[in-house]
């Protein structure tokens, strides 16, 4: 497939009076990873299922793999693979017998090779056999992924798929998610991450209260955000000036008596910023390292946190 696997345009939704999808457009490129983070109650999950056909917006228009999910929804779902929130493993079946389900619903061939290349590839054929209650919750959603891919799927859908893994199943995660683009195939993923979306997306877009805040990729929404900068906290105003006047591009808070110095958190020019108030004979009562995260980024495009984005 060439030009665009999945194309909203307009997308409304409400529940009761309560709007959750307000004009939602969007254009995902075929074989590139796509992003929508926001945090929770955004209207990401509500988006993805509008565009799995498994919701019906109010208004607005969806394309996927180039048919009508209103018009066409079946070929929508023979084309697609998604795996959700909550994951569609049956917990009284093993690893194995889970993908077999998928293996006979989706009538392949040659479904005993996929299962053993799946098992592999998730890092999950130790535990095949062992039924899927005893698994923990990163093998739960590997196998629930597993369980997508096997109709080998072009374009894929996953809601949240790292949200309470730990680090090292979140990176095997990655990979597997590079990996299938690599293959080609389309992905939208949904996030509360903003590292998750930068290490993996080709663009990302930023959902708050069912509207688009903005898209790009995401050096782009990165440049829009504040840096990396330390923070410093000075007893005395007179301290703070003088920590403001030596440090380089520096910014004074007078009511929290707190300093924000722009650097790239390395130790060498975190030592060197120490030393400069050394010189100075400064002593700073507080001192932290801050990278821009998820709140950072709303409020630089919103205006408020996650926080109030939630209420
Ligand atoms: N069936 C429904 N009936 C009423 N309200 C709903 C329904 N589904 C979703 N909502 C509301 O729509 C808003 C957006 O929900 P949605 O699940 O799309 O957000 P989200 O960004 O995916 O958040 P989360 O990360 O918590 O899943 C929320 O305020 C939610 O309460």
């Amino acid at each position: 497939m060439t030009g665009s696997a999945i194309t909203a345009s307009g997308l409304r939704k409400a529940y009761h009076d309560k709007v959750v999808l307000d004009g939602i457009d969007l254009d995902v490129p075929a074989g590139t990873i796509f992003a929508l983070l926001g945090p929770n109650g955004a209207g990401k999950t509500t988006t993805v299922n509008v565009l799995t056909t498994l919701t019906k917006a109010d208004a607005g228009t969806v394309r996927v793999a180039g048919y009508d999910v209103a018009s066409d929804a079946k070929a929508v779902r023979k084309a697609i693979g998604v795996t959700g929130q909550f994951a569609a493993v049956d917990e009284l079946l093993t690893g194995r017998e889970n993908l077999q389900l998928m293996v006979d619903l989706s009538a392949i061939k040659d479904g005993q090779r996929i299962i053993a290349d799946l098992l592999e590839r998730f890092e999950l054929t130790e535990s095949a056999d062992q039924q899927a209650s005893t698994y923990s919750g990163g093998m739960r959603r590997k196998l629930d992924l597993a369980m997508t891919l096997v109709g080998s799927p072009r374009i894929i859908f996953l809601d949240e798929p790292t949200t309470g893994l730990d680090p090292r199943s979140r990176r095997t995660m990655w990979t597997i998610i590079r990996d299938l683009v690599a293959d080609g195939v389309t992905i939208l993923l949904t996030t509360q991450y903003l590292e998750e979306a930068d290490h993996l997306a080709h663009r990302v877009a930023v959902l708050d209260g069912g509207k688009i805040v903005a898209e790009g990729t995401p050096d782009e929404l990165k440049r829009r955000i504040p840096g990396t900068h330390v923070r410093f906290r000075f007893g005395t105003a007179a301290d703070l000036a003088t920590a403001e006047r030596i440090l380089d591009g520096a910014t004074a808070d007078e009511n929290e008596l707190v300093l924000r110095v722009p650097s790239d958190g390395r130790t060498k020019s975190v030592r060197g910023l120490l030393d400069r108030l050394d010189e100075y004979a400064l002593d700073a009562e507080e001192f932290s390292v801050h990278t821009p995260d998820l709140d950072d980024v709303f409020l630089a495009l919103t205006g408020h946190t996650t926080e109030a984005a939630k209420k």
